[in-house]
């Protein structure tokens, strides 16, 4: 589990530290941390470390003062550092500066940390946009396989005969502590950049001091950050995280999995309401989902022709009414009048019908409920029953609108947390909004940030397939029902199944071929650049819906 906490709890944790006049060790333990990276990183993709060049940016502030110091170590192991003083920099030289961050093989970005506003001033984003485009133009395709480098490009044993500026792919960016222009605790940067600069310095590596900060594990910076290694600098902080991301490994650990003596309705009954005359694939890939998920049985309540669709693509569907442990509703414009009678009365069950002496039943347990794409468009308030909502930014834009708070699908997609947050607050409920990172939000506590998925995910009928993971998972969860108090764990259990949901995009094999198992299942996809050699195709939801069977069973150890 990745933890990230907010700028303020890292600060308040340094603070005794700094009040014993520590402050000067602090920053000598996170410069000899950085460049150790630095130096590993040089190694690794340039070759070594001696007689490579460096383009250290220092800031103002103390984020500039580990870049400095790091920068003196890199000179003492014989790395040609330039030091530039970011903040210092005229708008004329930010051409020449741009080529001079091109040709280095290790690019340290020390500008700001945790005390930055986010946003980059505008000479250095133009220097970091004329950076962008040379390195373009030497790496015509990010997938250039080794063997169609120009021999121009190629270094010899002895880094002689080089062309000028590293080989492609090789040059290597260090973020400090967070990338700068990243707001480091909830990951955003500037939203009013009408510039069309680089709001941001994007890196490879980010080497971060004590913990984890929030804005790593959010969208954007959770891209911008890359791989994220956190060094130890004796600072420890005993305030809760702010944001979680669980990773593959945790996966097993979170997962519901049948006791030894389970049998099909001890094991979770999910009941379906999906799927409509023009959309009856909807239905399909929900229930295609919930089975390959391992669902004890799975109830569809859909009226025709989508219920003949159903039961002739998942014979295993059993159809009609009946006792469930969780409900998914919504995908495929099922009938608004059944999904609100659903509702209706899994509220009544919750608010507890009254008792026979004429005293009310407070906080009965019920079966929880997935609500999607249709049956988002009948919430107008709190939630009486426990539930998770998966909306994608567009359909969060049109909830809040009806909770009285209104926010454009840009607003909701430059600030992501912060909507997610709000909606749940508003709704009593547990929200997952859809996107490159996945967040799910509770009305209070940690936000879940996901990011197994890959681009190719957005296409339609994925959502279908998501609801259909969280249902399956809400009904084995939850066999004795669910109040509100359980919406933390349904949060975990969302949050486990969209990283499992974006597993399945990584690791299935629409070609029949076997799918990555155990160990390498459970590593996970990097994001990023450390991407670029393991990228999934094109998606098809119908694929993805049968893949989760085999990234279940690869994860749990199957
Ligand atoms: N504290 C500790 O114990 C340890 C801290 N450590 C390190 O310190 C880092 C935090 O350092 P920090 O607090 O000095 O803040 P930092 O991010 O360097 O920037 C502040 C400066 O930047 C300026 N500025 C900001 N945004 C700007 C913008 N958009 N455009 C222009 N200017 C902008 C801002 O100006 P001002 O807002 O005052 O006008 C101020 O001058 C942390 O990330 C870690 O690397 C480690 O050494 C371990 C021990
Ligand atoms: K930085």
């Amino acid at each position: 589990m990745r933890r990230g906490y907010t700028a303020a709890d890292v600060r308040a944790a340094e603070r005794p530290l700094l009040d014993r006049g520590l402050g000067e060790t602090l920053m000598a333990r996170a410069a000899y941390a950085l460049a150790q990276v630095c130096l590993r990183e040089l190694r690794e993709h340039a070759g070594g470390a001696y007689g490579r060049r460096a383009v250290v940016l220092a800031g103002p502030g103390n984020n500039g003062g580990d870049a400095r110091i790091a920068a003196g170590h890199l000179a003492r192991a014989g790395v040609g550092v330039e030091l530039v003083d970011a903040l210092a920099l005229d708008a004329a030289d930010a051409p020449a500066l741009g080529r001079r961050l091109a040709d280095a093989e290790l690019v340290v970005d020390g500008v700001f940390g945790t005390g930055a506003r986010p946003g980059l001033p505008a000479a250095l984003a133009s220097a970091v946009a004329h950076w962008r485009e040379a390195r373009g133009q030497r790496e015509p395709g990010r997938n250039t396989p080794a063997a169609d480098v120009p021999a121009g490009h190629r270094r010899g044993p002895e880094g002689t005969a080089r062309r000028r500026g590293p080989r492609p792919g090789t040059q290597r960016v260090i973020a400090v502590d967070i990338p700068s222009g990243v707001d480091g605790t909830d990951g955003t940067t500037r939203s009013d950049a009408a510039d069309g600069l680089p709001e941001y310095i994007a890196a490879d590596v980010t080497v971060t001091f004590a913990e984890e900060k929030a804005g790593l594990l959010l969208p954007p910076g959770r891209v911008a950050a890359g791989r994220v290694e956190v060094a130890d600098i004796g600072v420890e902080i005993d305030t809760a995280p702010d944001v979680l991301s669980l990773e593959p490994a945790d996966l097993a650990g979170v997962w519901p999995t049948p006791a030894q003596t389970a049998h099909k309705y001890s094991r979770g009954v999910l009941g379906l309401l999906a799927g409509s005359a023009e959309y009856p694939g909807a239905a399909i890939l929900t229930a295609t989902a919930a089975l390959s998920t391992g669902v004890g049985m799975l109830r569809v309540l859909t009226a025709e022709p989508a219920r003949t669709a159903v039961l002739q693509a998942c014979p295993e569907t059993v159809p009609g009414e009946g006792r469930v442990q969780a409900w998914a509703l919504g995908p495929g414009a099922p009938e608004p009048e059944r999904m609100q009678a659903i509702m209706h009365q899994i509220a009544a069950d919750a608010a507890g019908s009254t008792a026979q002496d004429g005293s009310a039943r407070p906080g009965s347990r019920v079966p929880p409920a997935v609500l999607d794409a249709a049956a988002l468009d009948l919430l107008d308030g709190p939630l009486a029953f426990p539930a998770v909502l998966t909306p994608h930014a567009g359909e969060l834009s049109r909830l809040l609108g009806r909770l009285g708070e209104p926010a454009a699908r840009e607003e909701i997609e430059a600030a992501p947390v912060r909507y997610a947050r709000r909606a749940a607050e508003l709704t009593a409920a547990v929200v997952l909004l859809k996107g490159a990172v996945t967040l799910v939000a509770v009305p209070s506590g940690p936000v879940f940030a996901q990011s197994a998925g890959t681009p190719w995910l957005a296409t339609a009928g994925s959502g279908d397939v998501l609801t259909g993971i969280i249902g399956a998972a809400l009904a084995a969860g939850f066999l004795e029902g669910a109040s509100h108090e359980d919406l933390p764990r349904m949060a975990e259990l969302a949050a486990a199944a969209a990283e499992i949901h974006g597993l399945s995009a990584w690791h299935h094999h629409p070609d029949g071929g076997s799918p990555r198992r155990g160990r390498e299942l459970r590593q996970g996809p990097q994001l990023g650049h450390e991407a670029g050699h393991r990228r999934p195709g094109p998606v098809r939801a119908r694929d993805l819906a049968w893949a989760v069977r085999d990234t279940l069973s690869g994860l749990l150890g199957a």
